[in-house]
């Protein structure tokens, strides 16, 4: 990667690297030696559409990782290795194009917001992302430009727009498919939430981490998705995401051909806890750039997640209030704009105090998704 195409993160945050720049990447490196095994979880039983014995055994393996680990892997998951191979290239090209043009020229015809890097908010180095992405929604087939007569729109732009929808589309359905298989898996009814996930709330998020010579910031913060869930393809063989269990963070170790999903905000307020949303982070490279992809399966903001109720014993109350999607996303900016910082679903403890009488609440997680 020339040095045209790289944002500015070293000039633009330097004043916030102290006197120890490395202890950060020290401490996130001994995290190296607990590599963890996520579970495995072959779908391939489902992809054949065979009702029995090992469907439901595959179900309730996915249902129990989702409440004991809020992450695991996916294999024979229906998303055709060629498109992810696709979208990587796709990726690596649109993010070799010149810093200036990523900043000044919007992708396709996304919003020019759709670009991000570093952190705009922080004001220390462990608030800062060392990292580059396109945040893309999901825009509705018949809207978006195919015009092959378009002299605006070249055939490397169409070929792009063409893999991200067929990703996104591929990417969809799983999340759609497991969401559904983890909210009948509480004998929730998934009809209201899954309606309330369209192409047009839904987005794509392609990253990617520069090396970090000499190392320092983190790829990207510690933080939990406001999602339901989200279907993660890391790049193999380089690593650096890393998930918080039982108050240690663990390596992800990379799994060939695998996809990573985890479970969102969204999915542990509806199934009260059952379903964990677990903080994770990406620790940057000192040599090697790494890519990936994120889709995050979000409904529509005036869908209410109404917390089931819980069943067990006599206890009906739900550990949180009803809220709305809208609410909770602005939640989250008053927080980070007031504290910096992502506070996310302590807020919505149905006998949580009102946010004025909680500025000492412990921050949870930076706002990143
Ligand atoms: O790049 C990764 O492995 C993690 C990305 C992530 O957590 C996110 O985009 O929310
Ligand atoms: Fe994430």
């Amino acid at each position: 990667m020339d040095d045209e195409s790289n944002p500015p993160l070293m000039d633009t945050y330097k004043h916030l690297f102290g006197s120890n720049p490395h202890s950060l990447l020290e401490a996130a490196a001994r995290a190296d030696d607990d590599e963890c095994d996520l579970p495995v979880i072959d779908l391939a039983v489902l992809e054949q559409g065979v009702d029995g014995a090992a469907a439901e055994l595959c179900r309730a393996e996915i249902v129990r990782a989702a409440s004991e680990w809020g992450f695991f892997q996916v294999i024979n998951h229906g998303v055709p290795q060629a498109l992810l191979d696709s979208l990587h290239d796709e990726q690596v090209r649109v993010f070799r194009r010149p810093f200036q043009r990523k900043v000044g020229q919007p992708l396709l015809d996304f919003s020019p917001e759709s670009y991000r890097w570093g952190s705009p908010n922080a004001t220390s180095v462990e608030q800062l992302s060392w990292s580059e992405a396109y945040h893309i929604p999901m825009t509705p087939p018949s809207t978006a430009k195919h015009d092959d007569q378009d002299p605006t729109v070249d055939e490397d732009d169409n070929h792009t727009r063409y893999v991200i929808e067929e990703v996104s589309t591929a990417m969809s359905q799983l999340a759609q498919q497991l969401a559904s298989i983890l909210i009948r898996g509480l004998h929730g009814d998934d009809d209201e939430i899954m309606m309330s996930c369209t192409r047009s709330t839904c987005f794509l998020r392609l990253n990617r981490y520069p090396p970090c010579r000499g190392g320092g910031p983190f790829g990207l913060c510690p933080h939990t998705d406001s999602d339901f869930l989200t279907i993660l393809r890391p790049q193999d063989g380089v690593g650096g995401l890393q998930l918080l269990k039982a108050a240690r963070w663990l390596t992800v170790k990379p799994s060939l051909g695998a996809l990573v999903v985890n479970i969102g905000d969204l999915l542990q307020a509806w199934s009260n806890d059952v379903y964990k949303s677990v903080e994770h982070r990406v620790v940057a490279h000192a040599a090697r750039e790494r890519f990936s992809v994120a889709f995050f399966l979000c409904p529509s903001y005036d869908t209410v997640i109404r917390p089931r109720r819980r069943p067990e014993g006599n206890q009906i109350d739900s550990v949180y209030r009803s809220f709305t999607f809208g609410e909770y996303r602005s939640q989250i900016r008053e927080d980070v704009r007031l504290t910096g910082r992502k506070i996310g679903l302590p807020r919505f403890h149905r006998h949580a105090p009102s946010p004025a009488a909680t500025r000492e609440l412990q921050p949870r997680a930076y706002e990143t998704s």
